[in-house]
């Protein structure tokens, strides 16, 4: 499955700044170590850093591998650029601690790729009270996006993207802005597939809220279902013998991917020239794909930023409260 590889090859200007968060394995990995390869500045935003420097130095050997084979697109002259910043999606103190230092950094910024991630975890709550799943998919990084928007605006560029990593699991997902924390269910009873699709449905319906302030704007959102991809992802659902059978299944079918395949659709909806401005779309292997109904409803999202920026209140600007206050009275 996955077949050609298909993102264009093409050398990026050598300001262009793009972070990926969970840029030290899976997914974000290869996302990250192509970009560079391409010849922007990356930033692994992750929480150890010695996993990071682990993946730094791979992407630096595979790089010399690749420039001896004389792999087309990649960047010939100068060295990579790319480096680790300490991020705890987990904790939204780590996560402020984040985009503090990106912002006294002075970095510019063209492309966030929301792609860190934890699945099907048992039922777990966060230092700030929020469901595990909900803060580390969706919430913490909502706050970064937040924050990083008007690094983007003042990025001198007009085409900067956000990439949010969702997943056909959003399709199993409900909304309903009371039971969103699941703390009315018992550890037996929290549906840990259902809890992780509400998360990444969450990130569709954030990218509609999103679009719908930015139109007019230099930064667009966009999200992605990379396939089922072999990573490090099934490590929070070892326990869970039935996926177990199903992903092996998957694999004995033949629709797995590995994790380069699975980083093609995040790739492309970051660099692809042709993309520029386009908003709202939801990729799967690199092509427009449908989200559900659920997560088009504009109620529905207001809804859920007007809950998302209540949670986060500690940690906003007067400014950026203001700015994202929800359209309709709800
Ligand atoms: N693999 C698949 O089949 C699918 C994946 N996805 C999505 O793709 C994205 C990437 O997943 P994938 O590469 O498969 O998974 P991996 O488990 O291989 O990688 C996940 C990354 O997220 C990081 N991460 C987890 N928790 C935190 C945290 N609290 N703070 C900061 N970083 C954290 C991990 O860091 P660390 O190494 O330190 O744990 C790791 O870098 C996820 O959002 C996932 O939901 C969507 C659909 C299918
Ligand atoms: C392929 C495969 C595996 C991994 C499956 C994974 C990683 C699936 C992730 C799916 C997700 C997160 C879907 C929705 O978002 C295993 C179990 C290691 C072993 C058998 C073959």
């Amino acid at each position: 499955m996955g077949g050609k590889v298909s993102f264009p090859r093409i050398n990026l200007d050598r300001d262009k700044t793009v972070v990926v968060t969970g840029g030290n394995t899976g997914i974000g990995y290869e996302t990250a170590k192509w970009i560079a390869f391409l010849g922007a500045k990356v930033i692994i935003a992750c929480r150890s850093e010695e996993r990071a420097n682990e993946a730094i130095n791979k992407i630096k050997a595979e790089y010399q591998a690749e420039k001896e084979r004389g792999t087309d697109g990649i960047i010939k002259d100068g060295d990579l650029n790319i480096e680790f910043m300490q991020l705890d999606l987990s904790s939204l103190k780590s996560t402020k601690r984040f985009i503090d230092a990106y912002k006294s950094s002075g970095r510019k910024l063209h492309v966030l790729i929301c792609n860190a991630g934890i699945a099907m975890h048992e039922q777990a709550y966060t230092e700030d009270e929020n469901e595990l799943m909900f803060q580390v998919n969706y919430l913490s990084h909502l706050l970064i996006t937040l924050h990083l928007i008007p690094v983007m605006k003042e990025s001198g560029s007009d085409d900067c993207r956000i990439v949010l990593l969702s997943s056909a699991a959003h399709l199993m997902a409900a909304f309903d802005v009371t039971k969103i924390q699941g703390n009315h269910l018992s550890k037996d009873n929290f549906d840990r597939l259902k809890y992780y699709g509400n998360s990444k449905l969450y990130q569709i319906m954030q990218m509609y809220y999103m679009n719908r302030r930015l139109k007019d704007t230099n930064v667009s959102v966009l999200s992605i279902h990379p396939g089922i991809v072999e990573t490090e992802i099934d490590r929070s659902f070892q326990d869970l013998g039935r996926w177990k059978v199903f992903f092996r299944m998957s694999k004995l079918f033949g629709f797995t991917k590995n994790p380069l395949e699975g980083a093609e659709s995040s790739i492309n909806a970051a660099i692809n020239p042709d993309l520029k401005g386009t908003r709202d779309v939801y990729f799967q292997n690199c092509k427009a794909s449908s989200t559900n109904s659920t997560a088009r409803n504009m109620v529905n999202q207001e809804t859920l930023l007007k809950f998302s920026l209540e949670r986060l209140k500690d940690y906003l600007t007067e400014d950026i409260a203001k700015d994202w206050m929800p359209e309709i009275q709800i």
